[in-house]
């Protein structure tokens, strides 16, 4: 395996591009990776100091490759002119277009989960170089909420542990943070009101969402079953594994708290006391794995909204959110969804909440497929507004990438 440095030739590259210049690489040829694959599928017992000097020389490949990526990065932001913080260099619809390319081309062995993973963290890396966006979530540390803002922006953004969705949403519209993270729905729960009550008077957008699957384990100081006399957890985890502590440890007394680390911290003062959380929380405060996974539903996901103050331009696969008022009259809620109908605009989602200061109104919140700045959405939309009361976009956004 050729040491990548000395491939690299310097030339045809612009004046701007970095100082190690880049040669493009050839496309990796299809037939001859799976031609390579198959041979070392071959060998039966392979000789295990030729397989590790393989290894290494992949391994400076893809660093020389990833350290090439990085100066080119630098150089898009170049491209944009100088601008004032990271903020201003992040781009979510072009991130989302490099990740489905890379799903695209996944043929294996390892997962599309997998390999977005270590694409996000090479694109974390690279925007970092600028300085590192600050993102708010629901604290503390070891919340699943943080889970979804290392899986989104990947480990060298900087995470704000917040101690409410109010407060995510204030510290992002006072720019104390770039964006925020906030939950918004669970597949076997149902929606968080808390978010979608702050969309009513927030002037803040929606930017991007990730979809998290959510494991619960049980963790205790001790580590034994027996021991355990009470369970701590917040009111969604509790729920979520309501038929395995019917069965596990019934009559065991359970309390909601305000989120799962909080309930950690809680078990973590005694014996006696479990709390169910991720078990990444179990790492961060030091606890040991009574049990898990031990949510009912083996899909069990949150869904997370990111929210920051500016619209991005459309990815090519979006979701816009809408919150509708309808004016007090017969139809109207049709009148609202008729013209999206008429253009095959599918509705993943509607949910009626009571509306701020006036008795028996309420906003619809309708999440769509398609951007605000494309057809058919933007003909719809520009349909809907004549006639149909407020209609406020709170967001268009690209799909959650796994
Ligand atoms: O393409 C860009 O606009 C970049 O800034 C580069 C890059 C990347 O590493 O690919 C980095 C950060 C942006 O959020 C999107 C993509």
């Amino acid at each position: 395996m050729a040491d990548r440095k000395s491939k690299s030739t310097g030339k045809g590259a612009s004046p701007a591009a970095p100082k190690r210049k880049a040669k493009a690489a050839p496309p990796p040829k299809a037939e001859a990776s799976a031609r390579s694959r198959a041979a070392v599928a071959r060998q039966a017992k392979p000789d295990l100091a030729a397989v590790r000097t393989q290894i290494d020389g992949i391994d400076r490949e893809i660093q020389a490759l990833i350290a090439e990526r990085a100066l080119w990065a630098h150089q898009v932001g170049k491209a944009k002119g100088k601008l004032a913080a990271a903020i201003d260099y992040y781009r979510p619809e072009r991130e989302a277009q490099v990740l489905r390319r890379v799903v695209d081309r996944n043929d294996g062995p390892l997962s599309d989960e997998v390999l977005v993973r270590l694409f996000r963290e090479i694109m974390s890396a690279c925007l970092a170089q600028q300085e590192p966006l600050k993102i708010g979530y629901l604290g503390p540390e070891g919340t699943f909420s943080q889970q979804a803002v290392q899986k989104h922006f990947g480990h060298s953004a900087r995470g704000l542990p917040l101690v409410s969705i109010e407060e995510v949403f204030d510290e992002v519209a006072a720019g104390n943070a770039d964006f925020g993270v906030v939950p918004v729905e669970n597949s076997g729960q149902g929606t968080i009101q808390s978010t979608l009550d702050m969309f009513l008077t927030s002037p803040l957008k929606i930017c991007g969402e990730v979809e998290l699957r959510v494991h619960q384990y049980l963790l205790s100081r001790t580590g034994h079953i027996e021991d355990i006399e009470r369970v701590y957890s917040h009111g969604m985890s509790l729920a979520q594994c309501k038929n395995w502590l019917r069965h596990n440890l019934p009559g065991v007394h359970k309390e909601a708290v305000s989120s799962n680390a909080e309930a950690v911290r809680r078990a973590k003062k005694s014996d006696d006391a479990a709390a169910i959380a991720g078990e990444n929380a179990a790492h961060v405060y030091g606890m040991q794995v009574v049990a898990g996974p031990i949510e009912d539903r083996s899909d069990n996901t949150t869904r997370f909204l990111v929210i920051g103050r500016a619209s991005f331009p459309p990815s090519g696969n979006d979701r816009t959110s809408l919150m509708v008022s309808i004016r007090d009259q017969p139809g109207a809620l049709y009148r609202i969804l008729e013209p999206l109908a008429r253009r095959n605009i599918s509705m993943n989602r509607i949910e009626s909440r009571p509306a701020h200061g006036a008795l028996w109104q309420y906003a619809f919140f309708i999440d769509v497929e398609g951007h605000v700045d494309e057809s058919p959405l933007k003909d719809a939309l520009a349909e809907i507004d004549d006639f149909a009361g407020d209609v406020h976009v709170l967001g268009s956004y690209p799909v959650a990438v796994p």
